[in-house]
């Protein structure tokens, strides 16, 4: 977050954000931001309510002690409150949110809920006009990372954990993840946003993927099962049921194509229909990209330049787009049914320096014509552009080649 506010000038936020003052547990600690050229506090609750602070960011963790206090004190202090602490919104959001009401200040908690993936803003403000009927989605980026790396490498449950812990996706305290409880926690506040719902969490149903070992990873693979931890808000006639609990999918569901450290939610409404957001759903940079849309929102004046554009902000210009980028291509072609069409035209891509990757052919159709497909190489596009040229003075070639790049997974 602090790296991000340093950086600023490369983003576009409505107005500039200054750091007032920072606190942790320890002064000394080595960080990979320098705190020491900013304020230091030994107490959160102090800096909360300083009065050079308009908006504290709570970041501590926990769902009772030092972070609720805090973020009491900032409330009560009449100071806007930006926070990624799920565990705090789950059991006390509802009064926090009637304190902040009652202060005329803003609770925002948008990193709280699927890590970089606008969740909250989208449910709570873009889709305040759809009547929605169900929430649903992969919401632990750390489960998700242990399900999907044992059964990728092979690794024990114990030490895929210890990975997960070391990149920075599990919480401080790992059960919190593996239990379901740190889902679960997400999926109410998420319910309590979709259907208007208090927020109860003495009544969400919880089970986790705590100790699950690779061999039953092993064996749901072999019966065609990705095992995931699902958590889930629905509206029913009696009221919103919440619930989470590991649930094996077929390998072709949506929910099993999404893997690693993604998080996913799928909002069901009327008329909207479905809407799926997926992306990184833990660590320190989709947490903190997380909390600046938050820092952004509270800027002042509510109508925004349509395009966000602000004054301060770094004016770019749009540059042609097709420069010589290096792909592979996908290439086809009719030649004539004729000795020597093959070779005439892989010799002209040869020429150009253009490698054929796979090649298939078709036998020809009833005009003689030979349908040929290419998956080249990387190669750069002027090369490509240049072997075209040479395959367009070819008496063999019927008609015009198509040419398409090829897009790879990254
Ligand atoms: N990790 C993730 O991917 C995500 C985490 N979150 C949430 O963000 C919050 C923080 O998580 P995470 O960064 O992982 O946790 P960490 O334990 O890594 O960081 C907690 C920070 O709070 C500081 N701290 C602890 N106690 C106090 C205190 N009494 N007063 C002031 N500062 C204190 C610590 O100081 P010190 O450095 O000195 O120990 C540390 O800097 C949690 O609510 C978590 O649920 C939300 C989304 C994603
Ligand atoms: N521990 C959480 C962090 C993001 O909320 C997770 O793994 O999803």
């Amino acid at each position: 977050m602090i790296e991000l506010v340093e950086r600023q000038d490369k983003l576009r936020l409505p107005g500039v954000v200054e750091i007032t003052g920072v606190s942790a547990r320890s002064q000394s600690r080595n960080r990979p931001v320098d705190t020491d050229k900013y304020r230091w506090f030994d107490d959160a609750a102090t800096l909360a309510e300083d009065p050079d602070v308009d908006v504290f960011v709570e970041l501590i963790g926990g769902s009772d002690g030092p972070a609720k206090f805090a973020v009491e004190s900032a409330l009560k202090a009449g100071k806007h409150v930006i926070t990624a602490n799920k565990a705090l919104m789950a059991k006390h959001g509802m009064a926090l949110a009637a304190l902040a009401e009652e202060k005329g200040v803003d609770l925002l908690f948008e990193a709280a809920v699927a890590g970089g993936i606008p969740v909250v803003r989208v449910l709570r403000d873009s889709l305040a006009g759809v009547e929605i009927k169900r929430v649903a989605g992969i919401l632990n980026g750390t489960c998700n990372y242990l399900t999907t790396s044992m059964l990728e490498t092979g690794r024990s449950y114990d030490e895929v954990l210890a990975e997960a812990q070391k990149l920075g996706y599990a919480e401080a305290d790992p059960t919190l993840d593996v239990s379901g409880m740190d889902a679960a926690h997400k999926a109410a506040i998420l319910s309590a946003i979709a259907f208007s719902a208090d927020l109860d969490f003495s009544k969400v149903k919880v089970s986790g993927v705590d100790g699950i070992d690779l061999l039953d990873l092993k064996l749901a693979d072999r019966l065609g099962l990705r095992i995931k931890l699902i958590a889930e808000g629905l509206l029913t006639e009696d009221g919103v049921v919440c619930r989470v609990e590991p649930m094996a999918l077929s390998a072709n569901h949506p929910l099993a194509r999404v893997n690693g450290s993604l998080n996913t939610v799928r909002i069901e409404g009327d008329p909207v229909g479905a809407i799926t957001l997926t992306g990184p759903g833990a660590g320190a940079g989709p947490t903190a990209s997380a909390v600046m849309g938050d820092v952004a929102k509270l800027f002042r004046p509510a109508i925004r330049p349509a395009f966000g554009r602000a004054e301060h902000h770094v004016a770019r210009p749009f540059v042609a787009a097709m420069g010589d980028e290096t792909s592979a291509f996908f290439l086809r072609v009719r030649l004539a049914d004729q000795p020597g069409a093959l070779a005439a035209l892989t010799e002209a891509l040869a020429a150009e320096g253009v490698s054929v990757n796979q090649l298939v052919q078709d036998s020809a159709d009833d005009s003689g014509a030979s349908p040929v497909a290419i998956v080249t190489h990387r190669c750069p596009r002027s090369h490509m552009q240049a072997a075209l040229t040479r395959l367009g003075k070819l008496t063999m070639l019927i008609d015009a080649p198509r040419l398409i790049r090829i897009e790879t997974a990254s």
